[in-house]
């Protein structure tokens, strides 16, 4: 029977990627066995945080149908996405479920109008043909982000600031009046005294037009600012996931301690200077074919097991995370308690 209290049921999926050779090639498990699911009756931002190569993308294709899980499945509305067929079935479910990317003059080409983008937009998902019809959808949305159609009206890419065309952008997903809205990386070539009003507009969206939005970045800041709920995420899995005070405040997963110390702290004497993020990504290739837990070469806590099994989901203090700190039987083994760090957010 079709679950109606789950807007996206995101269950137990896997994506396997091959690189390399047949016969030399290697396996590589980008998503690995994830699951989790936003409520129908509640709108919310959910976050998927992670450094670079977590697998944040490769989940965000799966959740706008733009790759298929190699196991598992994404239910929308009940739905299971593999059974989108054609383009007619593909509009339909791209009406509810909206992309925000990452760099907005990626998607606007520099030879036209944005505007375009915007009717074009408004002929494909509201049924209206004639300009002058499309006319007041598209001043709408753009109200909605702050901006009108008189202002931004023949102006091109380069006319206009990395602000106003990301807030274009949101505008943009909101004229088919979408259920999700799927931000990959919104603000991260944002101007950093921008990001805040960018990001303010999912906060807006969730509580006027009941909009949730599935908010991926490895910002924890803007995270712990618009976040309802935050999944962090360790080269393709969830290591922690539960509402996002009790996540970043308390951290109990060392990978999350560890990316939460990594945020930029605010020099003081420096207004709006940032000092520079921990660069992890190095690590990326030797975690992903690590057998145990991922994190286990990083981790100031390992122990013997976690280079042998995969640390299993233990619910803990309100969350749930993917440790053996945590388990029962192995909790004493450990080297040292698992203390929180305490610096980083505010
Ligand atoms: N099409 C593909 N073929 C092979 N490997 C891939 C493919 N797409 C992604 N990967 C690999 O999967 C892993 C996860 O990548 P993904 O882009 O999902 O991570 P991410 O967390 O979004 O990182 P970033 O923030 O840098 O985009 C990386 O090691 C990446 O190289």
């Amino acid at each position: 029977m079709t679950d109606t209290t789950k807007l996206l049921d995101v269950q137990h999926v896997t994506v396997e990627f091959h690189t390399g050779g047949l016969l030399s090639g290697t396996r590589l498990l980008a998503v690995n066995d994830v699951s989790f699911a936003l409520d129908s009756r509640r709108p919310e931002i959910f976050t998927l945080a992670g450094e670079s190569g977590s697998g944040k993308t490769t989940l965000a294709r799966l959740l706008l149908h733009d790759l298929e899980p190699t196991r598992g499945q994404v239910l929308f509305e009940g739905r299971d996405l593999r059974t989108i067929k054609g383009r007619r079935d593909q509009m339909a479910f791209m009406k509810k479920v909206q992309p925000v990317f990452q760099n907005p003059f990626e998607t606007f080409s520099p030879l036209r109008r944005v505007e375009e983008y915007l009717f074009d937009t408004a002929r494909n998902f509201r049924g209206v043909r004639r300009r002058r019809d499309a006319a007041p959808i598209v001043d709408e949305a753009l109200r909605q982000v702050g901006l009108s159609l008189e202002e931004i009206s023949r102006r091109y890419p380069h006319e206009l600031s990395g602000g106003q065309i990301q807030r274009i952008s949101v505008a943009r997903a909101l004229i088919p009046q979408p259920r999700l809205i799927l931000a990959d990386e919104p603000v991260s070539m944002v101007d950093a005294s921008l990001r805040m009003s960018i990001v303010n507009l999912f906060r807006k969206l969730r509580d006027e037009q009941q909009v949730s939005v599935v908010y991926i970045t490895h910002d924890l800041a803007t995270a712990y600012y618009i976040s309802d709920r935050i999944a962090i995420m360790l080269r393709g899995r969830i290591v922690e996931i539960g509402p996002v005070e009790a996540v970043l405040d308390r951290p109990l997963h060392p990978y999350t301690q560890l990316l939460k110390e990594s945020v930029p702290k605010p020099r003081p004497q420096e207004r709006g200077v940032w000092t520079r993020h921990i660069d992890l990504g190095t690590m990326e290739v030797k975690e992903y074919g690590r057998v145990g837990c991922k994190f286990a070469g990083r981790c100031p806590h390992v122990m013997d097991i976690c280079r042998r099994a995969d640390p299993p989901d233990v619910a803990v203090e309100g969350r749930t995370v993917k440790c053996f700190l945590y388990t029962e039987d192995t909790a004493q083994e450990a080297s040292a308690p698992a203390q929180p760090v305490k610096t980083g957010i505010p």
